[in-house]
C-alpha cells in the first residue's frame, strides 16, 4: 500500500474524541470492512453483555459476582442504593483521611507528620497504584510512595533502606483484597518487625484496604490500626484502580483523585456508545480480535513513548493476561484463550527488541501510545530547531513506519498529555476493552483459576519444607543427601524438591545448614549445625 493510502484509510478510520483529548489510529491494521461487518453481530452481543453487567448481573459467574468498577466512578449506577452509599461514603473517608494526614490531624505514634507512604499488596493491589503514582506523581508531592510488591527478602530491604529513618513518619498500607495472600501478609510482617526494632508500633502507623472479616481486616481490627477502607467482593482486583485500592494511595501522594475518576467516568460514557467505530474500547477489543484471530495467535506489544508510562504495559499485563488467559470459556469448552503482552517504552525498546519486531517472527501487533504534549514549558533545541521531544516522536513515527514496511501491524493511542484526567481515561479504555473482548470470545473475565493451582503448589512445598528441615535438625550431627532425605521423609517422588529446598538452605544463615559438596552438586550432603 502507497503511503497516499494509509493517509486515506487513517482518515476513514481515525477515532477522534476531543473530550477525551483521545484519537485510536487503526489504519496500519489491515482489517478490511467486511471483517467489521461480519463482527457485528458479535460486538451488538458484546455491548449487551456490558449493559448487564453495569447493570448488576452476576457477570462473574464461577464466582457468583457482581462486576461493578463502573459504579466506582459513578455511584448512580449501582444496582442498589446500598452500594452506591458505600461507594460515596468511602470516597470521601479517603478525601478526609488524607487531608488529616498532610494537615498533621494524624500524626504517627511519636508526634510527627507522615511523609511517607509504603504500600505493601502484590498484583492487582499494587500494580494499579504504582502505574499511578509513576505516572503523575511530582517531585513536590506531600508523601513519598514506596512499595512492597513481593516477598523478596532482599526487595523489602532495599526499600527499607531507602526509607531508612524516615519509617517513624511513614504509613503502612496493607492492601489485600482477599485479606489472606501470602505475599502481602509477609511484607506486612516484615514491615512491622522494622518498625518494632525502631522501638515502634506498627499498628500506630497502619492502615487496612481489606475486603470485610478478611484475616486482614481481624488483624486490623484487633490490633487498632489507624484507619480500614474496604474493598467489595464486586470489585475485581485488576480492575480496582478506581477503588480504594488505587485511590488511598494515590489521594495520600497528593494525586488529584477527583481527576482520575472523571477522566475515567467520562471515557465510561464513550465507549457506552452501541455504534463500534464510535467506540474506543470496542474499537481496541476489535483490533484484538482481528490481529488474533479471537484466539490470542499473535502478541500485543505496548510501546509508549513516554517514560511516564513505562508501567502501563506491566498493569496492563495482568489486566489483560489475567482476564483473558482462560482454559474454558463459558460453555465449558477447553479454549487456552489469552493475550500475551509486553512492552515497556519507546526510544528505549528500540535499543533492545525492536529489532526481532522488525525483521524477525511476525507474531505480535503493536500498540503505540503517543502524548502529544512533550513537558511542562518549552523545550530547549538540541540540534538545529529539534527539541529532545521532537526526537522521541520521530523515533514513533520512523518505528511505526519500518513496522508497517514489513508488514507488521500497529495502531496508535494518542493522549493530549499525561495527567490524573488522562490516568483514569487510559485506565477506563482498558477495563472495557478487556471485557468486550471477553464478550467476543465468550470467556469470563472476571475470575482466575489458573492461579490458585500455583498457589497450592507453593502450599505443598512449604509442607515439604517443614519436614525436610525437621529431618535434618532431629538428626543433628549428621549430613545427608537429598536422596536420603527423601527417602527418609517418604517423599522418594519429590527428591529434586528436596535437593532445591536443602541447596536454599544452605545458603541462608538463619536455617544453620552447611552443604558436603558431593562428586555433583545433586549428590551433596547437607548437615544441620544449630
Ligand atoms: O488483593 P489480593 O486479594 O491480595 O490479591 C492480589 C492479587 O492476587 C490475585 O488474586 C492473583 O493471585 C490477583 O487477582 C490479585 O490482584
Amino acid at each position: 500500500m502507497k503511503n497516499t493510502d494509509y493517509w486515506k484509510r487513517y482518515k476513514k478510520y481515525l477515532y477522534v474524541s476531543e473530550t477525551l483529548g483521545l484519537m485510536i489510529d487503526i489504519s496500519r491494521m489491515k482489517f478490511t470492512d467486511a471483517y467489521m461487518k461480519k463482527m457485528e453481530p458479535l460486538v451488538q452481543k458484546a455491548f449487551d453483555d456490558m449493559q448487564k453487567l453495569e447493570s448488576g448481573a452476576i457477570a462473574n459467574p464461577d464466582e457468583g459476582r457482581m462486576v461493578g468498577h463502573y459504579w466506582l466512578r459513578n455511584a448512580a449506577l449501582a444496582p442498589d442504593k446500598a452500594i452506591t452509599s458505600e461507594i460515596e461514603d468511602t470516597l470521601s473517608a479517603i478525601k478526609e483521611f488524607s487531608h488529616a494526614v498532610h494537615t498533621g490531624k494524624i500524626v504517627s505514634e511519636n508526634g510527627a507528620t507522615f511523609k511517607n507512604v509504603l504500600v505493601i499488596g502484590i498484583g492487582g493491589s499494587a500494580l494499579g497504584p504504582q502505574f499511578a503514582a509513576s505516572a503523575i506523581g511530582t517531585p513536590n508531592d506531600p508523601m513519598t510512595v514506596y512499595f512492597f510488591d513481593n516477598t523478596d527478602p532482599d526487595g523489602m530491604d532495599f526499600v527499607l533502606g531507602q526509607i531508612n529513618q524516615t519509617l517513624g513518619q511513614t504509613l503502612s498500607l496493607v492492601i489485600s483484597k482477599s485479606g489472606s495472600t501470602l505475599e502481602t501478609r509477609n511484607g506486612m510482617l516484615e514491615a512491622k518487625r522494622a518498625y518494632e526494632s525502631m522501638g515502634l508500633n506498627f499498628a500506630k502507623h497502619a492502615v487496612a484496604v481489606t475486603g470485610k472479616d478478611s484475616k486482614l481486616d481481624k488483624i486490623a481490627t484487633t490490633e487498632g490500626w489507624l484507619k480500614r477502607f474496604p474493598m467489595w467482593d464486586w470489585v475485581g482486583g485488576r480492575t480496582s484502580e478506581t477503588s480504594a485500592v488505587g485511590l488511598l494511595p494515590a489521594a495520600l501522594q497528593g494525586l488529584d483523585i477527583d481527576s482520575i475518576l472523571k477522566g475515567a467516568r467520562q471515557c465510561d460514557e464513550a465507549t457506552r456508545t452501541r455504534n463500534p467505530m464510535e467506540n474506543p474500547s470496542a474499537i481496541l477489543a476489535l483490533m484484538w480480535h482481528y490481529a488474533t484471530k479471537g484466539k490470542g495467535t499473535k502478541d500485543m506489544v505496548i510501546l509508549p513513548y513516554k517514560d511516564r508510562l513505562s508501567l502501563f504495559t506491566k498493569y496492563l499485563q495482568q489486566l489483560i493476561m489475567e482476564s483473558l488467559g482462560k482454559e474454558k470459556d463459558l460453555d465449558g469448552n477447553i479454549v487456552h484463550q489469552g493475550i500475551s503482552v509486553y512492552g515497556n517504552k519507546g526510544s528505549t525498546d528500540q535499543h533492545a527488541y525492536i529489532q526481532q519486531l522488525r525483521d524477525g517472527v511476525n507474531n505480535f501487533f503493536v500498540t503505540f501510545v503517543e502524548v502529544l504534549k512533550d513537558r511542562e514549558g518549552e523545550s530547549m533545541f538540541v540540534e538545529g530547531d529539534f527539541t529532545t521531544g521532537d526526537y522521541l516522536s520521530a523515533f514513533a513515527l520512523g518505528t511505526r513506519s519500518a513496522l508497517t514496511g514489513s508488514d507488521r501491524e500497529s495502531m496508535t493511542i494518542t493522549i493530549e498529555k499525561i495527567d490524573a484526567f488522562s490516568l483514569g481515561i487510559l485506565i477506563a479504555l482498558y477495563e472495557r476493552a478487556v471485557g468486550f473482548y471477553a464478550s467476543l470470545i465468550n470467556i469470563n473475565a472476571y475470575h482466575q483459576p489458573g492461579v490458585e493451582a500455583g498457589k497450592k503448589a507453593a502450599g505443598s512445598v512449604v509442607t515439604l519444607q517443614h519436614a525436610v528441615l525437621n529431618h535434618l535438625k532431629c538428626n543433628k550431627g549428621k549430613a545427608f543427601s537429598a536422596d536420603e532425605t527423601a527417602a527418609a521423609i517418604e517423599a522418594v517422588d519429590d527428591a529434586e524438591l528436596v535437593f532445591k529446598i536443602l541447596l536454599r538452605a544452605s545458603h541462608n544463615a538463619e536455617r544453620k545448614i552447611i552443604i558436603k559438596n558431593g562428586k555433583h552438586i545433586t549428590s551433596s550432603r547437607f548437615q544441620y549445625t544449630g
